[in-house]
């Protein structure tokens, strides 16, 4: 297999920690830089403290983005104007920066992958509830996260929202006349499926769909424990991003 050179940026952090070891450890990927900045980074590879500053050094093959939702925004389209794929976990994204994003990678002709969940598992979770909604189109999403997280609702429940709306019809959930006696008690609302988060420490990436049917109930959860459940999916971006001409966004839209 073909070397990948790849840089992260953010790589001091949760997520960060976690590609760097995975990029070390995976024989076709080199690590080639990384971007901090505030370069207190130690990842015996460059540091820079912005991105302009990183490729004007060297473009690598791939970028790995695990920073903040505006951050995160602004170093895909540096990547995708350079001429970089890039590898996208940041969450918190708007549907209008997903779309102007689309039409720079196509307009460049290069592959861009955003994510909003790696986990092989949580795909699943939020296939399955695709696939279930047909059936229970009544459903409420709970997602559960450290309290360091900074976007809420997760990308994750978001995506789920997203995928249940390609199937289900548009519905009005909860009785017709409720009202909240304390603002936010029936969470945010995309389509009619109402989502709520939660932000505790000891959590770390959890999310359960439950939708409801006469007299039953069917849960969908899924737990990351730990970061390392995302990283088998960071590699399979990574690896095919490089064959892309366009943004998809989810992977799902990527396994087999
Ligand atoms: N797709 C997926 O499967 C997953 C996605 N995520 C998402 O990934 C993102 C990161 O999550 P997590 O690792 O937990 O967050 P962290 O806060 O632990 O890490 C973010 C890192 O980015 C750094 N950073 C901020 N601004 C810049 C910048 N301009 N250049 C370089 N680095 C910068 C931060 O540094 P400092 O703190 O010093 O400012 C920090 O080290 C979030 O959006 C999260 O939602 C998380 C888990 C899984
Ligand atoms: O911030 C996190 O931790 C996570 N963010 C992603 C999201 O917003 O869905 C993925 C996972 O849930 C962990």
């Amino acid at each position: 297999m073909e070397m990948i050179k790849v840089s992260i940026a953010g790589p001091r952090g949760r997520m960060g920690k976690e590609a760097v070891t995975l990029v070390e450890e995976t024989n076709h990927f080199e690590l080639v830089s990384v971007i901090d900045h505030k370069q207190e980074a130690s990842a015996g590879v460059p540091v820079f403290a912005s991105l302009e500053e990183c490729f004007a050094h060297e473009l690598p093959d791939v970028l790995i983005d695990l920073t903040t939702p505006e951050v995160g925004y602004t170093h895909t389209k540096t990547a995708l104007e350079h001429g970089v794929r890039s590898v996208v976990g940041t969450t918190g994204f708007t549907a209008e920066q997903l779309e102007e994003l689309k039409t720079l990678a196509e307009d460049k002709g290069i592959g861009c992958i955003i994510a909003p969940n790696f986990a092989i598992g949580a795909v699943l979770m939020m296939k399955f509830s695709q696939m279930a909604s047909k059936y229970f189109p009544d459903i409420e999403i709970l997602e559960l996260h450290h309290d360091q997280k900074l976007d809420a609702p997760s990308g994750t429940a978001v995506k789920t929202a997203e995928m249940i709306r390609e199937v289900r019809e548009s519905k009005e959930q909860g009785h017709p006349d409720e009202k909240e006696t304390l603002q936010g008690a029936r969470g945010a609302e995309m389509d009619g499926i109402h989502i709520h988060s939660v932000r505790l420490p000891g959590l770390v990436a959890h999310q359960q769909v439950m939708l409801g049917g006469e007299g039953e109930l069917l849960t969908i959860r899924h737990d990351s424990f730990h970061r390392k459940s995302f990283m088998s999916g960071v590699k399979v971006c990574v690896e095919t991003v490089m064959e892309l001409k366009t943004l998809v966004y989810g992977l799902e839209n990527i396994l087999e």
